[in-house]
């Protein structure tokens, strides 16, 4: 079973609840353990690799990279995992009946490829056209490090940014491009230092022709990093 941070995200099918394809596939059991349980039993998975590398756990450069490695996935870098730690996005009423799209672009985006854990690196540029109420800047960049701060694949961290923003914001109306170099493309396997990837979801009005357009004027993509 699939489940999201975000239970208003099923649909609901008698007592089941079906996840939607953008949720981050987590087992029903994810928060069983606490934090700390996470951390101790990674720090051991941790060791166990390095010592089957051959590496001398003793060494004092090395001994402290178990718990230092653990306690990096379960609150930072995976921290996303962690519904708690979604940002509350406060909005306010529009009462100056600001009309048009508001871009939030360049985006700093740090999340983890879930095909190998290695680092995405990129910046996210997200927008929206306000449904009677508007959300604070930082709450843009926050949703996005919010769900970069889990395994990811770059297609589903879009679409989840969008899913998120639509429901604060209480419209169809939100888009979001995310231009991110993966380092399991840029520094091994194919090894190609120069290619980024790009993805793009666009809601209501966003699929609309021009109203895309003046979005991707905005950001000029090819000067986003
Ligand atoms: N669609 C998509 N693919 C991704 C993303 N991040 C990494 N990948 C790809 O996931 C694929 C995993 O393919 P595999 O053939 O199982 O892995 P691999 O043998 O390490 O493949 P190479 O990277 O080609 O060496 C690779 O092609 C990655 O480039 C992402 O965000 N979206
Ligand atoms: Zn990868």
């Amino acid at each position: 079973m699939k489940i999201n941070d975000n239970t208003a995200d099923f649909d609901t099918i008698g007592e089941e609840h079906v996840g939607t394809s953008a949720d981050t596939p987590l087992r029903d059991d994810a928060f069983v353990l606490s934090n700390e349980e996470k951390i101790n039993l990674i720090k051991e998975d941790v060791r166990h690799i390095m010592d089957t590398l051959g590496l001398d756990l003793t060494d004092d450069s090395l001994k402290g990279t178990p718990n230092r490695v653990a306690k990096m996935f379960v609150n930072e870098i995976f921290g996303g995992l962690n519904p708690d730690k979604k940002p509350s996005a406060s909005t306010f009423s529009n009462k100056y009946k600001y009309g048009e799209m508001l871009v939030e672009k360049n985006i700093t985006v740090y999340s983890t490829c879930e095909h190998h854990l290695l680092p995405i690196v990129g910046k996210a540029h997200v927008a929206y056209i306000s449904n009677g109420s508007v959300v604070g800047l930082s709450k843009m960049n926050r949703i996005v490090d919010f769900f970069a701060k889990r395994p990811q694949v770059q297609e589903r961290l879009t679409i989840q940014v969008v899913k998120e923003l639509q429901k604060v914001l209480n419209t169809e109306d939100v888009a979001c491009v995310i231009d991110a170099k993966h380092l399991c493309v840029n520094s091994r396997g194919i090894r190609d230092t120069e290619s980024s990837t790009i993805t793009a979801e666009f809601g209501g009005k966003f699929k609309e022709a021009g109203t895309r357009r003046e979005f991707l004027d905005y950001i000029k993509l090819d000067t986003a990093f």
